[in-house]
């Protein structure tokens, strides 16, 4: 699913965000990355999505090598990705169903199958009483809701998550946590960075990264 051997992350400004990181990631794998802020978590899991590459060693993310040069066949591997970035660009002007809708528009899916399917992934995320609202008039914490919907809908292979429960209450941010581990059934890897170690203790399922100053450390839950 990810392949990174002796990856390394230097920005233009001389930035050393990540340094020899060595990773193997199998699918249906449910991966916590923690860390303090400026350490390297997003750094990494933009290198996973492909908006940044390596500038030394080797990354793989379902069998696409992640270089330059190779934008078209990075878009097409995003495809395959449910991304939830942590400002959650969602298109406001629409609600709350017409952005997860928004998430499986390039799959070969009737409209009335997509809605089907929105509205199970605003159930599972607790959201259905505000499928008809506008993204705009929901609350921080609903506004991050809607984007784990949209990035679940499209049943993609590999969920990459930026602190999806970083604006959540308690009930919410463990019932988010139970839906990602729930995916296991389905294949699903999921990658999540998040400062909440106190709900990964609670799961106890899974494999904790830690990052450090670039550098990485791992540790199997279960
Ligand atoms: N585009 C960029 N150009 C230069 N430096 C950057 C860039 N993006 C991030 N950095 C730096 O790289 C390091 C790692 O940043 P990153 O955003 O990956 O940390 P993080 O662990 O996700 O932090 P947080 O928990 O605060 O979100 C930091 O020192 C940050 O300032």
């Amino acid at each position: 699913m990810i392949e990174a051997e002796g990856v390394c992350l230097n920005y233009p400004d001389g930035t050393m965000a990540l340094r020899n990181v060595d990773l193997h990631i199998e699918p249906g794998e449910m991966i916590y990355i923690t860390g303090p802020s400026g350490s390297g978590k997003t750094s990494l899991l933009k290198l996973f999505i492909g908006i940044e590459f390596p500038t030394d060693g080797k990354l793989t993310v379902l069998g696409q090598p992640i270089i330059r040069g190779q934008a078209s066949k990075i878009r097409q591997m995003r495809r395959s990705i449910g991304p939830v970035f942590q400002d959650f660009r969602l298109v406001n002007g629409r609600t709350a169903i017409e952005n997860v809708m928004l998430g499986a528009r390039f799959l070969d899916m009737s409209n009335k199958k997509l809605k089907e399917n929105a509205v199970i992934a605003l159930k599972k995320v607790g959201l259905e009483k505000k499928m008809f609202s506008m993204v705009e008039h929901l609350s921080w914490g609903q506004c991050q809701r809607v984007a784990i919907a949209r990035a679940i809908v499209r049943k993609p292979r590999l969920i990459i998550a930026d602190e999806p429960t970083g604006n959540l209450d308690k009930d919410n941010a463990i019932n988010i946590m139970e839906l990602f581990a729930s995916l296991k059934e389905e294949n699903t890897t999921v990658v999540i960075t998040t400062h909440a170690t106190h709900l990964i203790n609670n799961l106890r399922e899974g494999r904790l990264i830690h990052i450090e100053s670039g550098i990485i450390h791992q540790e199997r839950l279960d």
